[in-house]
């Protein structure tokens, strides 16, 4: 594994943010847009020789300077916007204006009006209305602010048709449903969470907002529907980007440990394990969750892995039995930001009781960096994920040294032995062992 700290900026040497002028935002999405207008231009010459069979395709380094180039382009013109608007607009048009756009947007998915517009030409309002059960004035009024989002368009008075924006959001609606539901009550529930002070039985604003002492796991355990939706929500936004499992596959020498088990803990229906067992023949998968997951794991699974990947119900709050005790790696991804410190610490000892010699705890989580350490695009993403965290699970998003003393404070002999962040991924790979060894 890589050394520790790889590709962090520690508090004390984070460098200013340097100050954005009007000129220097200009300059930046010029030679951004230049390059990208280049670059599409070289992708298509590429595709051509590969197409004829010239040349090789567009290596991986391309790929990223592209994407690059796009990220500066689009927090330039994010930064460029906010110093036009001047700063009363740019806080008046958050509260005022871009609130509205997230309850059309929720109608919207919520009625599935997306797919009752065609594809192809468009469809009366009114039509629209009687299909589902709304008053057509209203429906207007709230079609017509998503509009202001590029969310569908009115091509002639009264008729609705679709933009590249609402086609996408049947295929988001897992997403939709999950953050606009379920996450935005929650976050709606933040002041009263904070003025009601975080006693242990509240811990989070969910709680608050959605009346229950149940953990979000706990209260999407007793209802079916909202956990399938979650395992729907997960699927969506870990396959592709910053959070694909294939990081979890390359930053870590799985097959450096020859014949081994590993168990995923709280490891959903699966898709994990049967990503590393199809890589890796060697390993041996028992993924552990609870048992409302049991029936979408057993179709997860494929035949062919079936001897090798198998799920079992268990809570990770208990002590792990016979069966899994030997276990070479214990996987936690995903799992810890979830949780509070002292959920986290009873967590890691169920697993440091029976951490066997040689074994391994790995955490596939976020690293976070402090402000300005990495670039603003990333930084939105990281910090909103922080705060839906905070909003959802009573659980953060950690910094290396955060992580370093829930380590120590769940197992002093508990120690850091690698840290990776494998390339394009949003999460680091952080192996742990004891130190006795
Ligand atoms: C954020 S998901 C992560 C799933 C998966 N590890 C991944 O990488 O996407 C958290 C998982 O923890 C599971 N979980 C919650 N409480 C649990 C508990 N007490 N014991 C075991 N699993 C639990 C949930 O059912 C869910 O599958």
């Amino acid at each position: 594994m890589g050394s520790l700290g790889t590709g962090l900026v520690s508090p004390a040497t984070t460098p200013p943010r340097q100050v954005d002028t009007i000129d220097t935002l200009v300059d930046t999405i010029k030679s951004c847009f230049y390059f990208l207008r280049h670059d599409a231009s070289l992708q298509n010459e590429q595709q051509k020789a590969v197409n004829e069979s010239k040349g090789p395709s567009k290596t991986e380094n391309g790929f990223r300077e592209s994407l690059n180039a796009r990220t500066r382009l689009v927090q330039a013109c994010r930064l460029l916007i906010n110093a036009l608007e001047g700063p009363t607009e740019t806080s008046k048009n958050m509260a005022l204006v871009d609130k509205h756009s997230l309850v059309s947007l929720q109608t919207i998915n919520h009625y599935r009006i997306a797919e009752l517009v065609p594809a192809n030409g468009d469809i009366s309002i009114e039509a629209l209305a009687d299909k589902v059960k709304l008053p057509a004035d209203t429906l207007a009024r709230i079609l017509r602010q998503a509009m202001t989002y590029q969310v569908f368009r009115e091509p002639r008075n009264g008729y609705i048709s679709h933009t590249v924006t609402s086609m996408e959001i049947p295929r988001l609606e897992p997403l939709l449903t999950y953050q606009l539901e379920v996450c935005l009550p929650s976050s709606l529930g933040l002041i009263r969470w904070l003025k009601q002070g975080q006693e242990d039985a509240i811990k989070s604003p969910f709680q608050v907002a959605h009346h229950t002492e149940d953990s979000w796991w706990e209260y999407a355990g007793k209802r079916p529907s909202l956990i399938q939706g979650y395992g729907r929500y997960m699927e969506l936004i870990t396959n592709g980007g910053p959070h694909d499992v294939s990081h979890v596959v390359r930053g870590f020498a799985w097959e450096s440990l020859g014949e081994a088990l590993v168990v995923d803990i709280g490891g959903a229906n699966g898709f994990v394990s049967v990503m590393l067992a199809d890589a890796f023949p060697s390993l041996t998968l028992m993924i552990q969750d609870s048992t409302n997951l049991q029936e979408v794991a057993d179709a997860t699974i494929p035949a062919h892995l079936k001897g090798r990947v198998t799920f079992t119900p268990h809570s990770f709050f208990e002590p792990q039995k016979s069966t899994s005790r030997g276990a070479d790696i214990f996987l936690l991804r995903h799992i810890l930001h979830d949780w509070a410190d002292e959920d986290c610490i009873t967590i890691l000892r169920q697993l440091t009781q029976c951490l066997k010699p040689g074994a391994s705890i790995i955490v596939a989580e976020q690293v976070m960096s402090m402000p300005g350490a990495v670039d603003r695009e990333r930084e939105r993403v990281m910090r909103a994920l922080d705060m839906q965290m905070m909003v959802q699970f009573g659980g953060k998003e950690r910094t290396l040294e955060d992580w370093e003393g829930l380590f120590q404070r769940a197992d002093e002999s508990l120690e850091m032995v690698g840290v990776v962040k494998p390339d394009g991924s949003a999460d680091s790979l952080i192996q742990l062992k004891k130190s006795s060894e």
